[in-house]
């Protein structure tokens, strides 16, 4: 088996070798299905894991536009159209200046498997730019998104591509670049997701990465007699998926330790209650601060400058940051301080080391692409809505929300139990994900 591995691997190398990311979380997905592919007759010798690493689609584009000060600067825009096999590509777009092609092969590689676990009828693709938001004025990233869409509108449409937000894109970058879709198209229709809700957006929409994330780690628990009451749990990120995290982590009875962004990370002993976590949902939201700002307004708490939450001593860990932003050592930490559960809310933020110590301890390791996957869900019923021009409640969509959760975890649990009784979550999500996908694949040929 491992020789099997290794020669695909070579040749995803020799083809995509200048791209670690992607590398990374094909390497992950390859060492969990090719076992199952070799041992199931009718995904084996039809090289359908080869076809799913291949972009069907990959377009890059020049994107100008203007300043305030009326300098002209050039950005590089993506959309990597992965997989349609099950439905229309479907994935987040990301601002952020470490964007290239690899990080986004690797999003929307993952985003294939994700969607395919929601149950709904999605295909998976990524997009975004290396522009950085940071700084830049209410203006200026108004026509950063117009230029973006006019040539990303050639490519999307509400039955072929629908992006929606990631990482520095959130409901402003979604307005201004729904605006420009709109003008360009005349059309009103459900192209991008993460609207506002008077014009199409989905109730819950906001919290549903982060709630999912906390739905998916409690079900995690329950297979061990567990809750969230009373847990200490260490949060990473401040952005939309860790606020909504921490503020389902709060409904539950858990404690919220610490909050990060890029500066470092804020240490709260006393936990962030509600009040502060709107603090620093404004801080983020309208102000777009630092995480640093929490100690000047709460001064018993500690801010650590350029360094990560995991060597807080936790019960629980929720990485809903960024990439690789937790490694081995930081694993074996979070272990040594009696962490029980990691619950992967950004994605792929634990590096291979650190997974394969967390499955070396035998403790519940939630992969991004199950625990994160209640955003993407949300989107999806967005979309149901937009097409039957109706809005649900809040209380319908966060039931649909936690049913496709605990489904999610279900199917984990179907193809990722192992013979001691322990979970691979990791092989659950990757395998369940994989045979809708492939099974749409075989039956439409090879296109
Ligand atoms: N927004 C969504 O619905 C979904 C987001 N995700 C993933 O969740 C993660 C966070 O995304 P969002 O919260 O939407 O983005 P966001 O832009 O709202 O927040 C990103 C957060 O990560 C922090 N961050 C970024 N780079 C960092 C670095 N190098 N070191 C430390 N912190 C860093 C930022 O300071 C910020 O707190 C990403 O991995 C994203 O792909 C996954 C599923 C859906
Ligand atoms: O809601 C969406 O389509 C985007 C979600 C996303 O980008 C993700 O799951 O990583």
């Amino acid at each position: 088996m491992e020789a099997k591995i290794k020669a695909f691997m070579d040749e995803v190398i020799a083809r995509n070798g200048h791209e670690p990311e992607f590398i990374q979380a094909v390497q992950e997905v390859a060492e969990t299905v090719i076992p199952y592919i070799v041992q199931h007759d009718i995904y084996h010798g039809k090289n359908i894991l080869l076809r799913m690493v291949e972009p069907e689609r990959l377009i890059s584009f020049r994107v100008a536009w203007v300043d305030d000060e009326g300098e002209i600067h050039v950005n590089r825009g993506y959309r990597i159209q992965m997989n349609s096999a099950i439905g229309p590509y479907k994935g987040g777009l990301r601002f952020h200046p470490t964007v290239n092609a690899s990080v986004l092969k690797f999003l929307a590689f993952e985003q294939v498997f994700k969607n395919s676990l929601t149950t709904l009828p999605m295909g998976g693709g990524k997009g975004g730019s290396d522009f950085d938001p940071k700084g830049k004025s209410d203006d200026e990233v108004m026509r950063f998104c117009h230029a973006f869409m006019t040539e990303l509108c050639r490519h999307i449409g509400p039955n072929t591509d629908v992006p929606a937000g990631d990482i520095g894109v959130g409901s402003r970058e979604i307005g201004f670049l729904f605006g420009m879709y709109k003008k360009i198209r005349n059309e009103f229709t459900g192209v991008l997701t993460g609207k506002g809700r008077s014009w199409g957006g989905s109730l819950i929409r906001p919290e549903a990465t982060g709630y999912g994330t906390v739905y998916f780690a409690d079900s995690m628990l329950k297979t061990r007699n567990q809750s969230f009451e009373g847990k200490d749990v260490v949060i990473s990120g401040s952005g939309n998926v860790a606020q909504f995290a921490a503020e389902k982590v709060l409904q539950l009875g858990g404690k919220v330790l610490t909050l990060s962004d890029s500066g470092g990370y804020i240490y709260d002993k006393d936990g962030i209650d509600t009040e502060k976590l709107a603090f620093v949902m404004d801080l983020k939201n309208n102000k777009r601060g630092r995480i640093s700002e929490y100690v000047d307004k709460y001064p018993s708490a500690e801010f650590h400058k350029g360094e990560t939450p995991w060597n807080v001593k936790c019960d629980v860990a929720l990485p809903c940051a960024t990439q690789n932003e937790l490694d081995g050592d930081d694993a074996v930490v979070l272990i040594k301080n009696g962490c029980i559960a990691v619950a992967e809310g950004a994605n792929m933020p634990s590096t291979p080391e650190a997974i394969h110590a967390f499955h070396d301890a035998q403790i519940l390791f939630a992969p991004g692409k199950a625990s994160n996957a209640g955003g993407v869900a949300t989107s999806g019923l967005e979309m149901s809505q937009n097409s039957l021009r109706i809005s649900w409640t809040r209380e319908e969509v966060d039931e649909r929300l936690k049913g496709i959760m605990a489904d999610i975890h279900n199917a984990c649990i179907e193809y990722g139990k192992e013979e001691n009784g322990y979970c691979n979550y990791v092989k659950g999500a990757n395998i369940a994900g994989f045979v809708k996908v492939a099974d749409a694949m075989l039956a439409q040929g090879v296109i």
